[in-house]
């Protein structure tokens, strides 16, 4: 009866605006010289931290009376003076920032939460310093860190981008900044949909990027461009919606992204799709029909689209055979080791789970209610609501609001689209 009624009236989700292309747009807008506007921002923990941390660096960032749109008044150049940059929790802002301030001139100190402390940054640093900054770091690879900035050389880039693809991405948006052009392979980086969502929003704010070969590219120095920009939807938020559609029943449309998404997590519907959810991308929507039963029985590397490895295996419990999720041994240096949270919190819900280094296979079973430990990792707690409505299992979560860093509004946006969900508040 659910189905019926639920293909009568399709539900139309409502997510906020992408935090990756919302981090880019600030810092391309900010080293252009004039205003950008960008519309549809995310407005979430990561991206106030990250409009703040500009703040810092003496950029200008306004925002509509309802954050509607921001304007962002950008300097035409690196950072300039002195400054201490508060990265908050957001791998974005350590990554991106510090080359961009290198290709400035003056001082520059980086500091965050004990949560970002502990991930790696070493492999950004290195490449700065062969590019001429001079970096100190008092913990050896890991936030703070200070830049003593003259100014970077530019030339071949070498990044060992096999933790993180945001070094490459944050020296890439500094590169027209610097001395001479920049050579970099992007073929050995993990994570590569985001430095191709990187090369896309360069072009869109001005910069001169060639590909002389594929997986190589080549940025000249230049100046940025004032560009307005419409955010699209976060595809990796959409995925807990999409996966509960899937799981239920439902059938939910996402207006704002498609066919010509800079997203590489939009490729989670693909997966939907080989789980046996119906799938319909067209040029500005998605939508995700649910078909009552999950199929099971596959393995599926998703290295390219880790953040959203945990949605699968949140479903992956309810599937009809044992699911292989493999590639995504970076997600281990993210807000959490998401492999073993992901291990932990499924045993803690009764479900058997194989473990190594960069894989989980998950053995669907009967759910039993449990208190799902978080790590302070909004996708661990996003994903694991999924499985307490899909499962209809009382999952409790140890923290909530740790959905703030990228949706602050997860829960009220669950319980307005699916009326079963139990908003952990009340649980
Ligand atoms: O560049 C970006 O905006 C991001 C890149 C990815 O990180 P890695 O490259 O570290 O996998 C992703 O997990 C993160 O949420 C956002
Ligand atoms: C890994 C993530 O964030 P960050 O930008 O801090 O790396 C994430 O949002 O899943």
């Amino acid at each position: 009866m659910t189905t019926q009624l639920s293909r009568l009236r399709p539900l139309t989700a409502r997510i906020p605006g992408s935090k990756s292309i919302t981090a880019r747009a600030l810092l391309l807008a900010a080293a252009a010289r004039g205003t950008s506007t960008l519309w549809a921002p995310l407005i979430s923990h990561d991206t106030l931290a990250f409009k703040a941390a500009l703040g810092d660096l003496g950029v200008a960032v306004e925002n509509s009376p309802s954050d509607q749109y921001w304007d962002v008044t950008g300097i035409g150049r690196a950072p300039v003076g002195t400054a201490k940059v508060w990265c908050a929790d957001a791998g974005t802002a350590a990554r991106f920032l510090p080359p961009f301030s290198a290709a400035g001139e003056g001082t520059f100190t980086f500091d965050g939460s004990e949560q970002l402390r502990a991930r790696p940054l070493s492999p950004l640093l290195k490449a700065m310093t062969a590019l001429g900054a001079h970096v100190e770091t008092p913990s050896a690879g890991r936030l703070p860190l200070t830049v003593r900035a003259a100014g970077l050389e530019g030339g071949t880039l070498r990044v060992d981008s096999s933790m993180s693809s945001q070094f490459l991405s944050g020296l890439l948006m500094a590169a027209p900044l610097m001395r001479r052009p920049v050579r970099a392979d992007l073929r050995d980086s993990v994570s590569r949909p985001y430095l191709d969502m990187t090369l896309s929003l360069m072009r869109r704010f001005g910069a001169d990027v060639k590909e002389p070969d594929n997986g190589v590219v080549e940025v000249h120095p230049g100046s940025y461009r004032p560009t307005a920009l419409v955010i699209e939807p976060d595809a990796s938020t959409a995925s807990y919606v999409f996966a509960a559609a899937a799981a239920t029943e439902h059938k939910v449309t996402l207006p704002g992204l498609g066919v010509h998404s800079l997203q590489g997590d939009l490729r989670f519907v693909e997966v939907l799709s080989r789980l046996g959810a119906l799938v319909e991308v067209s040029e500005g929507s998605v939508t995700v029909t649910g078909t009552g039963r999950l199929r099971g029985g596959f393995t599926i590397d998703m290295g390219d689209i880790s953040d959203t490895f945990m949605t699968l295996a949140a479903l992956a419990p309810l599937a009809d055979a044992p699911l292989t999720i493999r590639g995504v041994a970076h997600a281990r240096l993210k807000e959490s080791d998401r492999i073993a949270a992901v291990t932990h919190n499924l045993r803690a819900c009764g479900i058997e789970v194989d473990e190594t280094q960069d894989a989980v296979t998950i053995h669907p079973g009967p759910l039993r209610p449990a208190r799902i430990a978080c790590y302070r990792d909004h996708r661990i707690a996003m994903a694991f609501s999924v499985l307490g409505l899909a499962g209809r299992v009382r999952l409790t979560l140890d923290d909530p609001s740790c959905v703030a860093k990228t949706f602050p509004g997860f829960h009220q946006e669950m319980a307005r689209l699916f009326t079963e969900y139990i908003t952990p508040e009340f649980r």
